[in-house]
């Protein structure tokens, strides 16, 4: 079975090399929609796949990461990556160029490790994965990346440590430390028990 969780962001970049003259040379923004497709052969003590509400921890701040940022390819032009550093407190460099089938392949990596390393408390299928991630770039163009895609070399690999985030967009996630651990190999301990708490903006964690 296949559950959907669909996250937003706003976000700013330029895709080089591309056909469209107007994404390859000027600095644009789009209205970003990702869908995170969870798959589970069996179901937890609430019989769910995943608990939504589990999804608005650490994946919801991987992806709200992107959000009013800018993003760059780090082999583009140093002079463009400094002044985007310098004029943007919210930047990410990307080992990969801002491109949605990049985005997709990005957050595939990111969130598949997260959830290997979540110790999940509610009776969880042990065979819950990651299925696929799909990035809507515009209401009429999106990118879905498979597990295949997000770890396949000719695509360009994805180290998660290639990932630069600028202070500013880390200091405003719940965990400052989220990456480091990520990247350290630590556990993210779900809660036995999720306390929906409103924060600003009308959702809730
Ligand atoms: N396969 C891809 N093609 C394009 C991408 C991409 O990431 N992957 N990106 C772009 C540009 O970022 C562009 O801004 C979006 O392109 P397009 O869909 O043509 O945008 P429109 O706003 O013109 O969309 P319409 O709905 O067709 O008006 C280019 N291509």
């Amino acid at each position: 079975m296949l559950i959907r969780k669909l996250f937003k962001f706003e976000n700013a970049h330029i895709v080089r090399n591309c056909s469209s003259d107007r994404c390859r040379r000027s600095i644009h923004g789009h209205s970003y929609k990702v869908e995170v497709l969870l798959e589970a052969h069996a179901l937890d003590h609430g019989q769910m796949v995943y608990d939504f509400g589990l999804m608005k921890g650490s994946i919801r701040d991987v992806i709200d990461a992107f959000d009013h940022a800018v993003c760059f390819w780090d082999k583009d032009d140093p002079e463009y990556i400094r002044l985007c550093q310098q004029f943007s407190a919210r930047w990410i460099a990307l080992p990969v160029s801002p491109s949605a089938e990049q985005f997709a392949r990005l957050f595939f990596v990111t969130i598949d490790a997260l959830l290997k390393q979540t110790q999940m408390r509610n009776g969880e299928s042990d065979d819950v994965r990651l299925h696929s991630v799909i990035a809507h770039e515009t209401d009429t163009g999106y990118a879905q990346a498979f597990r295949e895609d997000a770890y396949n070399p000719r695509m360009g690999e994805i180290r998660l440590a290639e990932i630069v985030f600028s202070e500013q967009v880390k200091a405003e996630w719940h965990d400052p430390r989220m990456m480091e651990k990520l990247l350290a190999g630590e556990c993210f301990v779900n809660p036995e028990v999720l306390l929906q708490v409103p924060v600003p903006g009308g959702e809730s964690r």
